[in-house]
């Protein structure tokens, strides 16, 4: 994929929300030429916080109806409490503006879909689709899956897998699935880093110097995540492979065991989905 170019886009995208995520997104598809910063527009309520995106060459404002006005296809891209709020700054602008018909890519967490239906509803013929993102899209190996709402088109669906595919692995999901995945996918990153510290750091009880501890533990999962891609042996089978009898990694398997790490693991993912469930609820 890194070699790859692709056609640019004819479409204007903007950011309402110019934070970690939005920054990933972007990043991503500049760095594979699908746009040039001058064709983004982004929104929040500090200029001053949107000054990295302004260096770059994006328009930047504190009028989130402007993105709109502006932009074909729009990711909201605000934490899931301050939807109402962004939305209402939106239709400050747009009120008294013939605005019809645009493409919102939300990537909040648990928000679902009718949801966000109604909430941009005033905003005749407006399109949805709900993506969930994960910033490992940053270095071109992202994981993102989407779901397209009821007006949306398959000209739209077409448009968003272009812009998410080139970030890394893209996939259309029903959208019950969205909430489980954000938490394996759009969270695991933070999970594998502590994954990946904790490994570390035993390596440096060990006498192991910490920055070559880092790189080691960080390599080792890396080419482990390919060995389970790129030979698609049973993760079972890979494990059995490393553990010889009566040796070192088994006697480390029985420790993990010993910890509860699976059960830990898969918790994570009971407990992060659940949040999802929450957010989308209002219970903040
Ligand atoms: N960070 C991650 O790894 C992922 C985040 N997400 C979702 O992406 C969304 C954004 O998350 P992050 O980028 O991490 O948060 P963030 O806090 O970095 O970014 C949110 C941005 O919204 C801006 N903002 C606040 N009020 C606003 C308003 N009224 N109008 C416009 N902009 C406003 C803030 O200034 C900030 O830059 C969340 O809904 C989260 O659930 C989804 C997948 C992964
Ligand atoms: O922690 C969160 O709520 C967001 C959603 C997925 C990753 N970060």
């Amino acid at each position: 994929m890194g070699d790859m170019t692709y056609i640019p886009l004819s479409e204007k995208v903007g950011f309402i929300g110019g934070g970690n995520m939005a920054t990933a997104i972007c990043e991503a598809i500049v760095k594979k030429g699908l746009i040039s910063y001058n064709k983004v527009y982004v929104s929040g309520p500090h200029l001053h916080n949107l000054s990295s995106w302004k260096a770059k060459g994006a328009h930047v404002t504190i009028e989130n109806g402007k993105v709109v006005e502006e932009s074909d296809v729009i990711f909201l891209a605000v934490k899931p409490h301050i939807l109402p709020i962004a939305i209402a700054n939106m239709y400050d602008t747009l009120s008294d503006k013939p605005i019809k018909s645009k493409l919102f890519v939300s990537i909040l967490a648990g928000t679902p879909i009718e949801q966000l239906e109604n909430i941009l509803g005033q905003l005749e013929g407006s399109r949805v689709i709900r993506a969930m993102p994960n910033t490992p899209m940053l270095v071109g190996e992202g994981c993102t899956v989407f779901s397209p709402g009821q007006r949306a088109t398959d000209s739209d669906i077409e448009l968003v897998h272009r812009i998410l595919t080139v970030t890394g692995v893209c996939k259309e999901v029903p959208e019950s699935l969205i909430n489980p995945i954000g938490a394996l996918a759009g969270s695991g990153p933070a999970f594998v880093y502590l994954v990946i510290e904790a490994l570390a750091d035993g390596g440096v009880k060990m006498g192991i110097p910490r920055a070559m501890a880092i790189e080691f533990a960080a390599q080792t999962v890396f080419g482990s995540a390919k060995m389970v891609k790129d030979t698609g042996k049973h993760t079972g089978q890979l494990k059995d492979e490393v553990c010889s009898p009566g040796g070192t990694t088994i006697t480390g398997v029985h420790a993990l065991e010993r910890g509860g790490v699976r059960a830990a693991l898969m918790e994570a993912i009971e407990c992060a989905t659940k949040r999802s469930e929450e957010l989308g609820q209002k219970k903040h």
